[in-house]
Order: C-alpha cells, then sequence, then structure tokens
C-alpha cells in the first residue's frame, strides 16, 4: 500500500502558500530581508509548532509569513511548494493565498502576485504541474477589507480563478462575507469557504446556501448534522479535508477518529489535502500514508480521493479528462498488472 499511495497521481485542492513556508526559508528571508524572528534556530521553529487549536496556530502562522517581502520571497516559497508536489506525484494543484497578510505590512499586491505567478508559469513549463490560484479574505477582518482586496483582484482575473474564506472560522460566520461574495461571483470567480473546521455544521450549509460555493474547506464537522451528510452525498458538494491538519489543530484527537473514511464510505465526495504542510508536519503523500495507516482502506478508496479532487477541481473538462486517464492508466497498471 505504501508505494501504490508515494506513486498515486493525486490532485491538491486546499493549500495555503504561506502555510508551505518551511523554518529553513523562513530563516533564510528572514536574513535576506534582515527581519528578526522570534526563534533562534530551525529546530526551536519546529518545536514552537505545538498547536492546541486554529487561532494557536494561527498566530504562529501570521508571524511566520512576515518574512515574505519581495517578489523573490513569493517566488521561492511557490517554487520549493512545487517541487514537494513534484516528489509527491501531484499532477495539479489549486493553490490558496491570503494577500492581506501582506498587503496590511506594506508589500504590493502586484509583488505577491508577480511571484507567485512567475513560479507557477515555471512549474506548468518545467514540472508539468497545472495550477490554479484562490484569493482568501481573512474572515477576521471586517468585510469591508475583503471588498478592499476584491477590488484589487480583479485586475488579475486572468490568473486567480476564485475567492476564498480563510483565518478564524469561530466568531466569523459566512453571512458575515455574503455581499463582497456576491460582488466576486457576479464578477465571475468561483467561490470556495472554509467551514466546519471547528465551527458548526451549520456553518456549511450557510456557505453553500449564503456564498454559494463550488467547494467546502474542511466541512468535516458535517457528521454533527446527519441530514446534512446526506445532503453532501446528494449534491456531491466536495470537501476539501486536511487530516494531519485536523489532527494538529486538535479536530480531532486521533487519525483514527477522523471521519473522512466514513464520509467517502457514505458516498460523498470527498478529498485529501494538506492545508498548511510546513506548520502540520506533512505533504499530500504524508496526508495520504497517514489515513492509510489508521484505517483499513483499500487501494481503490485511496485513488477514489484522488478521482474525487480531480472532478472537483477548476479545470476545464478536457483538462480534467487528461487528469483522470492519467489515474486510469496507473490504477490499470498498478491494480491490474499484465503478468
Ligand atoms: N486550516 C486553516 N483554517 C483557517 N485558516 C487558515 N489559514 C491557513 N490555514 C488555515
Ligand atoms: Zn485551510
Amino acid at each position: 500500500m505504501e508505494s501504490f499511495i508515494r506513486t498515486l497521481p493525486k490532485v491538491e485542492l486546499h493549500v495555503h502558500i504561506e502555510g508551505t513556508l518551511e523554518p529553513e526559508l523562513m530563516f533564510q528571508l528572514a536574513q535576506r530581508n534582515q527581519i528578526a524572528l522570534p526563534y533562534d534556530s530551525v529546530e526551536a521553529a519546529r518545536k514552537a509548532y505545538q498547536f492546541t487549536d486554529l487561532q494557536s496556530f494561527l498566530d504562529v502562522y501570521y508571524l511566520g509569513a512576515q518574512v515574505l517581502q519581495t517578489e523573490q520571497d513569493f517566488y521561492d516559497l511557490t517554487w520549493a511548494y512545487l517541487l514537494r508536489c513534484q516528489q509527491d506525484h501531484v499532477m495539479h494543484t489549486e493553490i490558496f493565498f491570503d494577500p492581506q497578510t501582506h498587503t496590511q505590512r506594506g508589500v504590493a499586491f502586484q509583488t505577491v502576485m508577480a511571484g507567485i505567478i512567475r513560479a507557477l508559469a515555471d512549474g506548468e513549463q518545467k514540472l508539468e504541474i497545472s495550477s490554479r490560484l484562490i484569493l482568501c479574505f481573512l474572515r477576521h477582518l471586517s468585510e469591508e477589507a475583503a471588498f478592499e482586496t476584491l477590488a484589487q483582484a480583479m485586475s488579475y482575473q486572468e490568473y486567480i480563478v476564485g475567492v476564498g474564506l480563510d483565518s478564524s472560522e469561530k466568531g466569523h460566520p459566512p453571512e458575515k462575507f455574503r455581499r463582497v461574495f456576491e460582488q466576486a461571483l457576479h464578477a465571475g470567480f468561483l467561490t470556495v469557504a472554509h467551514a466546519g473546521e471547528e465551527g458548526p455544521a451549520s456553518n456549511i450549509r450557510d456557505a453553500i446556501s449564503m456564498l454559494r460555493v463550488s467547494r467546502i474547506d474542511h466541512g468535516v464537522q458535517c457528521s454533527q448534522d446527519p441530514e446534512l451528510v446526506q445532503e453532501l452525498a446528494d449534491i456531491q458538494m466536495p470537501l476539501t479535508v486536511c487530516p494531519l491538519s485536523n489532527i494538529k489543530l486538535r479536530v480531532f484527537e486521533r487519525m483514527a477518529d477522523h471521519n473522512l473514511v466514513d464520509l467517502l464510505r457514505h458516498g460523498l465526495c470527498v478529498t485529501i489535502n494538506s492545508d498548511d504542510p510546513a506548520y502540520f508536519g506533512g505533504y499530500m503523500t504524508d496526508n495520504f500514508l497517514a489515513v492509510a495507516h489508521a484505517f483499513a482502506v483499500t487501494k481503490e478508496e485511496m485513488a477514489a480521493f484522488s478521482a474525487h479532487a480531480i472532478r472537483a477541481s477548476f479545470l476545464p473538462d478536457e483538462e480534467k479528462a487528461k487528469l483522470q486517464q492519467r489515474l486510469d492508466h496507473y490504477l490499470q497498471v498498478q491494480l491490474h498488472p499484465i503478468l
């Protein structure tokens, strides 16, 4: 099973590019930009990555992002993540970025975009990894601030396929951003939202009805509401689940308690993702392996996570078909080898 998972073609739909900032790179950029870090070593930084809940992580995550200043910094960050994708046999990735984290510090929106876009273009050309970019509004900030960020994104619609909603879910329900999501949809952006990570199942319902999302990010609290679970299966609403994240942030105590395999077997369109791999101890393959180690899953079930992600991606149908062909070919060879 392990070697099957390592070379299984994958698609990532839930990763925050600022969450891929490994401590080694954080120290390099701190040096490059003359920024003081609250850690004296890479090991000390890693040791600090012990979290009790989402907020305790976010405090560390925003601190780390401060080293990101120049176009080259955003390029290096994104390129390093794409190399990890290559190692993990990720064929396609849809990446979140949090512009307000940077524009609040005086880094121009254009600087953030230029570095990320240049790296994604290199990823396409040199690594044959396709990608899409999703701008996230920080939900602990006002809807007014989100409107300002949306205005900045308007001239980048060629590069930004959708908008999302991340940061502290508690106290900042989907309702708070209903109007800015309405405007984003009207402008032609797709929408997604973190919902039901730490917040209640009602946040999932509201993200669907009020924000008209195409996917739910996390969504694991849907199990609080069996009717909702059935509805999510009926409408095949994709859930971009992040197993290692949910353990590190104590959403579930142990991987064996996680509900993603149950949800898969209940017919939901569940996918596996890394969220903030530099902070949660694992990229895509690590997340797949953690699930396979905790559950008696079949190879077909593990492959289903990839097939769901292809279907739920924001690629055009002909591109999805190509990725599905690569997955089918892999399964043909792995599951039905010609003796
Ligand atoms: N898992 C997560 N939930 C909410 N906001 C985030 N920002 C980065 N990772 C996040
Ligand atoms: Zn996330």
